[in-house]
């Protein structure tokens, strides 16, 4: 017991209790009053039990609280049931990803997460670590399957585990929804459990419970299905992890990178992880459906191109008659492949290779194809794209992408610009290795970009924050966590003036600051609000250590991208 105690107090004392007046190098624009509030995998290692793969890794909720010009700093581990039944137990005793691993026999607490899914799949895991999703007034921790977690944004307390199946009929999701200017979330998932009608799922969920302006309602209960494709395949569904949108139409991907149904429902007896389930055919197409958000139905002609694997959808808008949507696209799975904590070795700069460079892809899918065109002909007429569409025989249409760019990942655009007509993209740089060094600022216009980077940094995903009343699309700032490799150099918020791509201050943080995925910028309600002091929630436990230093994960020189300094951690 006491040992357990002992232990569970090293668990508290990763996190943060919040930090005030961060070392600043200069003066952080007076307009920029918000929380930047970021989620990713945080602890691979529970007792003596190691998770397989990075995506893996309990998450940990990280947040910068910008507040008249200080910067306060703290992170917390989502309180997950996952988290709690494998700290209670000591061991990794939920599967996620890259890991399936067995309940405690000796305990009970897999009597209620323990359901089964069509009487074959285990429930899924809520460990929450990929992005944030503001629902209403509401903030939700997100992964891919079922489950969300509500969190306080300003504590990163746990709240509320939420079952998405409660509302739509769906046992996977994806962490990257979209919102439309009032608020509402517009989200795609995929509904397995039936097996004969295994499906995609686009639902929307409002911004606010409808006949009521109160406060407190749960839009989630308002919850719609939007339009569903049916998959392709029936036991062998495409993963997908984002979609496009543009101000009429919805862009998705049905890509050769699949869920194996069968192969998903042995998995707990073969002993395998969800990861071994999902297969690249690389003979198989890529198809591409555009639903039409005013009949909430697909567009009948049948368009496709070469096989391809995307995670992350930049932005899409119409032109021309035509849906332009731009992807960072790869040849194969081999991102997956390079996550795996074995390949995340010392010399994983040098030695992880990935076997294709992520590239930026612009298409242009025809909206309305001529039926006498003749077969062979380029459908598309925009000027400002080399994307063809070619008309085949039988209503098929082939498209071909316009390459823009190589090596980037992590995008993230003005969002005031979703779904229209765009001209920069923010990303992380990423070569042959999947680690970022630079931060990106791509123009699809002239197609030049600025850059920034700096001596062993490793940056997180720029995110955009536009300047109050701005005009101009990059008007604005760029955030980012820093992590570093030196261990002499302090992970730290870097905050660059976004036009120019000149740093404009950073703040440094005394923690062992982890790499994260996404997370998003929530404004502060009114500029002048009273000042406030973030409340001091973790002071006992941190009381041993003035600084409440954080350490995350493993600690150093083991493989979950901590980049820590010399001497500092817990
Ligand atoms: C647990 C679980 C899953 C988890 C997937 C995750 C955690 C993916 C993370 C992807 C990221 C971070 C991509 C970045 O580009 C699946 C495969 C959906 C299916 C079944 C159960
Ligand atoms: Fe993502």
């Amino acid at each position: 017991k006491k040992k357990k105690k002992r232990r569970r107090k090293k668990e508290k004392r990763k996190e943060t209790r919040p930090l005030t007046n961060l070392e600043l190098t200069s003066s952080i624009p007076a307009w920029l009053q918000g929380t930047l509030l970021r989620n990713g995998p945080g602890m691979h290692t529970v007792g003596d039990s190691k998770y397989n793969h990075w995506f893996d890794g309990l998450a940990l909720l990280h947040s910068f609280s910008i507040r008249d010009g200080e910067v306060f700093y703290r992170s917390k581990y989502l309180q997950s049931d996952t988290y709690n039944a494998n700290i209670e137990a000591n061991r990794i005793v939920v599967s996620e990803f890259g890991t399936m691993a067995y309940p405690d026999p000796c305990k009970n607490i897999f009597s209620k997460a323990f359901s089964y899914l069509s009487h074959t799949i285990p429930d899924f895991t809520d460990n929450c670590l990929i992005n944030i999703m503001k629902c209403g007034e509401d903030f939700y921790a997100t992964t891919e399957t079922n489950y969300i977690r509500k969190i306080d944004p300003q504590t990163l307390e746990t709240l509320e585990k939420v079952d998405y199946r409660k509302y739509v009929a769906v046992n996977l999701a994806t962490s990257h929804p979209h919102y439309d200017e009032a608020g509402n979330v517009l989200n795609m998932g995929t509904s397995i459990a039936d097996k004969g009608r295994t499906k995609y799922v686009m639902f929307k969920i409002p911004a606010t419970a409808p006949g009521s302006k109160k406060k407190g309602k749960n839009p989630l209960k308002h919850s719609e299905v939007f339009c569903s494709i049916p998959s392709r395949s029936l036991l062998s569904p495409s993963y997908y992890h984002s979609f496009g949108v543009t101000e009429n139409y919805v862009v998705f991907l049905e890509q050769p990178f699949k869920l194996d149904i069968l192969k998903m429902a042995t998995a707990y007896m073969r002993g395998v992880s969800w990861a071994s389930c999902m297969t690249f055919c690389k003979e198989d197409k890529t198809y591409i459906h555009i639903i039409d958000q005013k009949t909430r139905k697909p567009v009948p002609t049948k368009f496709y191109t070469d096989p391809m694997v995307v995670f992350h959808h930049v932005n899409a808008y119409e032109e021309d008659g035509c849906v332009l949507f731009d992807v960072i696209a790869y040849e194969d799975n081999s991102l997956y492949q390079l996550f795996y904590l074995a390949n995340l070795n010392k010399d994983f700069e040098e030695k992880s290779r990935l076997t294709s460079v992520p590239t930026l892809r612009r298409f242009a899918v025809p909206l309305h194809v001529d039926k006498d065109a003749e077969v062979g002909s380029n459908l598309v007429k925009v000027s400002s794209t080399t994307a063809t569409a070619l008309k085949e025989k039988d209503d098929h249409v082939y498209c071909q992408p316009e390459v823009l760019y190589e090596g980037l990942e992590l995008p993230r655009i003005n969002y005031a610009h979703n779904g229209k007509p765009y001209r920069y993209i923010f990303a992380a740089e990423v070569q042959w290795s999947p680690v970022p060094t630079k931060i990106l600022k791509y123009d699809v216009l002239t197609k030049s970009s600025l850059k920034w980077s700096e001596e062993s940094c490793w940056p997180a995903e720029p995110l955009f924050v536009p300047t109050p009343g701005a005009k101009d699309e990059d008007d604005g700032v760029i955030l980012s966590a820093i992590i570093s490799t030196d261990p002499q150099k302090l992970p730290f918020l870097l905050i660059l003036d976004a036009k120019s791509f000149t740093e404009l201050a950073r703040a440094s943080v005394d923690v062992d600051m982890h790499l994260d995925l996404h997370g998003l910028f929530i404004p502060d309600a009114g500029w002048n609000a009273v000042k406030q002091t973030p409340a001091k929630t973790q002071e006992d436990e941190n009381s041993d250590h003035p600084t409440g230093l954080t350490a995350p994960g493993l600690g150093h020189g083991e493989n979950d991208f901590t980049a820590g300094h010399g001497g500092k951690s817990l």
